[in-house]
């Protein structure tokens, strides 16, 4: 297998994001669960996406689970590397963006790299380097209100330089505009200034075409699935990848169904709201699941007779409030920790009692589930919504299983039915 691209996810559902786009403009794509095992069976694909959970961990640990999986794909002929970071651009002054970029561009000897989290599709775009989320600035946004990394400063420019040893440039609209060559050269000139990374404007799916074409020409770039789409549209128009037919549904996998929600963003507190017209849905005591085993066990034994009668939405999400509240009691990290880990037991024990497909809202709460599932990787199937796709599980010790990896942010207020709707 020689990889036409390789790409490094911070979380797990920003990789079946990636892995989603890239399937949708041509190639034929896998996502792996780290660094796959020698023994695992993959399918002939232009393009790997090894998802991590780096996100929210020490950046030194971050750097050197990344170095890895960047040598592994290098290692299959991947001649360029994205490394996929979240489209709000999810980090804190530690990092994990800035180290990871500096690392991998050691390693690979880039000059300046291309950083841009614009994912238009989503409503994420940027303009003079500064992230909106929709119509609003990333710091006016909800993500001022995230669990783990709260996003204070719309300035991706003074955000990276904050975390990265390099200095930060732009490459603005104008310049992305006037297309490719003015991309190459403004990006020559900051190179040549010893500037080794650029924060890149992008508004428009045609921006991150100009933008793609430029990044395959060199060997890192980073980005949300906005840059995946300009790398994927770039290794098919320039004839480096024969697009293959977009994703099949697969044979129905059959089996119980049911939701878990750890993400507390808005639209999945909406998303939340909107599944109890239609399916049972148990809030979970957050400061019951610190104190011990008990609540998990208290989840699983509610949902056993309810499943039988169909899909169950088991959630630990709360308000920006409620969230400040119990951090504040037990701190960001471990309550973040523990409600992850009981979320992944009550996960392991719905799969136990015949849950076949299974629908996670949340990345470090879908990392965490995924985990403790032992599910090597997946095979890309169709899109629930932008961002979403339906995932077919790679040599799951369960067998046969579909999941659907909701990022927080993603997903259209009736999500939970829609994603039901397409897994069988
Ligand atoms: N009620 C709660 N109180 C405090 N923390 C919570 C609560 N419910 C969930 N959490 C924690 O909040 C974090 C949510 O992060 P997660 O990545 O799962 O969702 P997200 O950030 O909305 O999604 P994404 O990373 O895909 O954008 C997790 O660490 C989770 O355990
Ligand atoms: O880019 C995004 O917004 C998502 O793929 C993601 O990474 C959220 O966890």
């Amino acid at each position: 297998m020689t990889l036409a691209l390789g790409c490094i996810a911070d979380d797990y559902t920003g990789a079946s994001d990636l892995a989603n786009t890239l399937t949708r403009a041509g190639l034929r794509t896998v996502q792996t669960i780290g660094i796959p095992a020698d023994d695992l069976a993959l399918p002939e694909v232009d393009a790997v996406v090894v998802s991590l959970k780096s996100r929210s961990i020490e950046a030194g640990l971050a750097v050197s689970r990344s170095r890895a999986a960047d040598k592994w794909l290098r290692g299959r002929g991947a001649g360029h590397v994205l490394f996929k970071i979240c489209s709000t651009f999810d980090s804190t002054d530690a990092g994990n963006i800035g180290p990871v970029m500096d690392a991998l561009r050691a390693d690979c000897g880039e000059g300046a790299v291309l950083v841009t989290p614009a994912f238009p599709e989503t409503g994420r775009t940027v303009y003079q380097g500064n992230l909106f989320v929709g119509a609003v600035p990333l710091n006016e946004s909800p993500l001022k209100d995230h669990p783990l990394n709260p996003m204070h400063d719309s300035n991706l420019v003074r955000v990276l330089a904050r975390q990265s040893r390099t200095q930060v440039g732009l490459v603005d609209l104008a310049t992305v505009t006037r297309g490719a060559d003015a991309v190459r050269a403004r990006l020559a000139e900051l190179a040549a200034k010893g500037i080794g990374a650029a924060i890149v404007d992008a508004v428009f799916d045609r921006d991150l075409e100009t933008i793609g074409l430029v990044a395959a020409e060199h060997r890192l770039s980073v980005g949300a699935s906005g840059m995946g789409l300009g790398l994927a549209r770039a290794l098919v128009s320039t004839g480096r990848v024969k697009p293959a037919p977009s994703s099949e549904t697969g044979a129905a996998v059959g089996g119980l169904a049911a939701c878990l929600a750890g993400s507390c963003s808005q639209a999945t507190l909406q998303q939340i709201a909107n599944a109890e017209r239609i399916m049972p849905v148990l809030h979970l005591d957050p400061e019951r699941i610190v104190a011990g085993a008990a609540e998990a066990q208290r989840a699983l034994d509610w949902a056993r007779p309810r499943l039988a009668e169909g899909p169950v939405l088991i959630a630990s999400s709360a308000t920006p409030d409620a969230v400040a509240a119990v951090q504040a009691r037990h701190g960001r990290d471990a309550a973040g920790h523990a409600i992850e880990q009981a979320m992944a037991g009550i996960a392991e024990g719905l799969v136990q009692g015949g849950v076949r497909r299974l629908i996670v809202a949340g990345g470090e709460t879908s990392g965490a589930v995924v985990d403790r599932l032992k599910i090597p990787g997946f095979l890309v199937g169709v899109e629930i919504a932008a961002g979403v796709p339906v995932l077919r599980a790679v040599g799951a010790e369960a067998g046969e299983m579909l999941l659907a990896l909701k990022s927080g942010n993603f997903g259209g207020a009736e999500f939970f039915s829609d994603a039901l709707r397409l897994m069988c």
